[in-house]
């Protein structure tokens, strides 16, 4: 593994709707083995952004490169090789079990007819693992928990063995415990597995710890990105989310902390 090999690059990049633009001139690099976060309000084009570069939404200007391959160059199964996304929210036809989606990541390298080999049950049994869902590998998805049906899909995308990792707000729905387990999750694939991983959070102090870098997505661009610490700053966050904050860091986990400075809060 290649650690902070560039895996994908966003160059001049403009993403919108129906040729209307939301973002413009936006720079992005995720690196092998490293975790980029991307943050901002609300409608602000996260989502739209983390789309177009996992090649579901066609750029209006700009370029994506993946493994130095120009998106527009790569067939599906060729970009599924390479790429896996979450989106916020998927849906699963009623009744499957676990270990059957997570079967569906394989598509991307088998086809949904082909015959499955070694490799797709060697991959299931990784991407189940690592996400600690092997004990619910026969149970239905319907019946599972948020945190627990969070845990299959992660596995789903991992089947596909791709190098980059892109997930859109993971940690919804989840309880506090929940949330840092996939984030933990997250890590691991990016430290042990060398996984270039592109996430969208709205926790800011998440984005702090976990990070190795923050994009702050505002205003219709990129209004701040770097290492966390440069880049979550009172002033970063005023420009970007309209809200002075004072920042604090917890002695014992390192942990960063935001609290809004609004007079009338406490009375
Ligand atoms: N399918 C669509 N067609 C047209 N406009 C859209 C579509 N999806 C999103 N938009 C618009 O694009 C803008 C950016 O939306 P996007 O979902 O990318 O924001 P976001 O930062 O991910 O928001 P949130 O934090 O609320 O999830 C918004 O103005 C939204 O209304």
């Amino acid at each position: 593994m290649l650690l902070g090999e560039v895996r994908l690059v966003a160059d001049k990049l403009d993403v919108g709707h129906s040729g209307r633009p939301v973002l413009r001139q936006v720079d992005l690099s995720l690196r092998a083995g490293a975790i980029t976060v991307l943050v901002g309000p609300n409608g602000c084009g996260k989502s739209t952004l983390l789309r177009t570069v996992a090649g579901l939404l066609p750029p209006i200007g700009g370029d994506v490169r993946i493994d130095e391959v120009p998106l527009r160059q790569l067939a599906r199964r060729a970009l599924s090789q390479r790429l896996a996304f979450l989106p916020q929210t998927s849906q699963a036809p009623a009744g499957v079990t676990v270990r059957e989606l997570v079967r569906h990541g394989r598509y991307a390298h088998r086809g949904a007819l082909a015959r499955h080999t070694g490799e797709d049950t060697e991959s299931i049994a990784w991407a189940l693992e690592v996400t600690d869902a092997a004990p619910l590998a026969e149970r239905r998805l319907d019946e599972l928990s948020g945190g627990e049906r969070q845990r299959a899909w992660l596995a789903m995308v991992l089947a596909q063995r791709a190098g980059v990792l892109l997930l859109d707000e993971p940690t919804t729905y989840l309880d506090l415990r929940h949330q840092f387990e996939v984030l933990d999750v997250v890590r691991r694939l990016a430290r042990e597995h060398g996984i270039a991983c592109g996430l969208v959070l709205h926790d800011l102090m998440q984005a702090a710890a976990y990070a190795d870098e923050v994009v702050v997505v505002a205003d219709g661009g990129v209004a701040a990105g770097g290492a966390p610490d440069d880049v979550l700053t009172p002033d970063v966050i005023d420009r970007a989310f309209g809200l002075r904050v004072s920042i604090v860091r917890d002695p014992g986990s390192g942990y960063l902390a935001c609290f809004p400075q609004r007079p009338h809060a406490a009375s």
